[in-house]
């Protein structure tokens, strides 16, 4: 039962992908984060658990179980979902039913996992012509790596992205979250989007794939086409006017670019003489040489004062720059707030939902909860019976 501050469901038939329906293998976080972003814009997404478990996600690192882990509800909200045994065939027979009528499939299981349940992309294209069908792997489908289980941290350890965070005082803000299976599942999005636009043209469906790897590898393009075409590391955590600055109140980062001569622009900030004119630091490869001299300055000047006052004069000089916070703070933003980037629900139990919304900003429609993160199997029978209708008509 949807809780009373919920977004009207009429409200959803408005929304962009209303009418398409997805048949939802996927857990942890790639996949669900996909068919998070389809359900928030409309879709029917059908999530097909295991019996008894149900996502990993519902039992894993919250402190809480089940339906009410936070984890799990962040990546979840506005699906249906399905108990089923795959390996009965019964059951498989009302899932390929769903199949045979739905739009788009999504697994991200380890390769050969769904061929295996016989639900490969052969046997649902088969019973469904027009299926899109989506799938996320750790590494690839085939190749060296195909068997492994993937994870993002694995695939941040595997491209380069981990060992560029060689210092935790440096303007780049890489790992301490799931890059990889964010990014991979919005690639996820955007191939099922791109292959629901074609087959407008088409009028047939087909798969596409994703994985963490690639994602990370694709996320890091412009330091990779240095390498490959330049033979040159891009290290923008050692560029010579950027840094992490402690003042009298808190850390501040700056970042020196996008101006003409930034250094004189921070002395200015910082009320010293202009650097810039120095024979030391004249240019970008002076101040690369001395560095430290320039940090050296820089962070005796930072350490005299606020960090409001800083940020104050650093933003006089239009210069980029912001204070180094905890997600605490950015959740209660002025700004987080004005871009309503916060939504909030009660679910049927009385829990208080209180969620990051979509990033994604249309001038029509504004996704919304409709639906509370579902208890596993709450939907099961409503579902099967769907799918028994589904059959009937088939057979009639
Ligand atoms: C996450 C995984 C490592 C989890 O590995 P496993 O738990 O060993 O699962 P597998 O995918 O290998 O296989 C699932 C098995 O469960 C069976 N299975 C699944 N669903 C059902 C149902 N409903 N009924 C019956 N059986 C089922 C399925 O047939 C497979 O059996 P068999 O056929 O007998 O094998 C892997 O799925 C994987 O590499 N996925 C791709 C990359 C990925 O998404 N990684 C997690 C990102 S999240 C992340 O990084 C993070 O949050 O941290």
């Amino acid at each position: 039962m949807a809780a009373a501050n919920f977004a009207d469901s009429a409200s959803a038939a408005t929304l962009p992908l209303a009418g398409i329906r997805v048949i939802d293998f996927t857990q942890v976080m790639m996949g669900p984060v996909c068919t998070q972003m389809l359900a928030d814009h409309g879709a029917d997404v059908i999530k097909i658990e295991r019996q008894g478990a149900g996502d990993l996600s519902r039992s894993t690192f919250a402190p809480v179980a089940g339906h009410d882990n936070p984890i799990f509800c962040s990546l979840n909200r506005n699906k249906r979902s399905v108990e089923i045994d795959l390996r009965d065939a019964a059951q498989l027979e009302l899932v390929k039913a769903l199949i045979a009528d739905a739009d788009v499939v999504t697994n991200n299981f380890r390769a050969g996992v769904m061929e295996r349940l016989g639900l490969g992309y052969e046997d649902c294209k088969r019973l469904n012509p027009r299926i899109i069908y989506a799938v996320g792997t750790g590494f690839g489908e085939t190749g060296p790596y195909a068997h492994k289980g993937g994870q993002d941290v694995l695939a941040q350890a595997m491209t380069g992205v981990m060992a560029r965070r060689a210092d935790a005082a440096v303007p780049v803000s890489i790992y301490p979250t799931a890059l990889a299976d964010y990014t991979a599942g919005m690639h996820m999005v955007q191939g099922i989007l791109l292959a629901l636009l074609q087959r407008e043209r088409s009028g047939e469906g087909q798969k596409i794939a994703v994985s963490l790897y690639d994602s990370m590898l694709a996320m890091q393009m412009q330091e990779a086409a240095m390498i490959m075409m330049a033979d040159s590391e891009v290290n923008w955590a050692a560029m010579p006017l950027s840094g992490v600055f402690h003042t009298t109140t808190g850390p501040l980062v700056l970042v020196g670019a996008f101006k003409a001569n930034p250094l004189r622009d921070i002395c200015a900030a910082l009320e010293i003489e202009d650097l810039s004119l120095d024979a030391r630091f004249a240019n970008l490869p002076a101040q690369f040489e001395h560095k430290e001299a320039l940090h050296a300055i820089f962070r005796a000047r930072f350490a005299s004062d606020t960090r409001e006052h800083w940020l104050a004069q650093l933003e006089a000089q239009d210069l980029l720059s912001a204070p180094v916070r905890e997600m605490r703070e950015a959740l209660v933003d002025a700004q987080t707030l004005h871009n309503a980037m916060i939504i909030e629900g009660r679910s049927s139990t009385g829990q208080p939902l209180k969620f990051v919304a979509s990033p994604i900003r249309m001038s029509d429609v504004r996704a919304g909860l409709r639906r509370e993160p579902p208890r596993l199997g709450e939907h099961t029978q409503e579902v099967l019976a769907e799918a028994r209708a589904l059959l009937e008509q088939a057979a009639a």
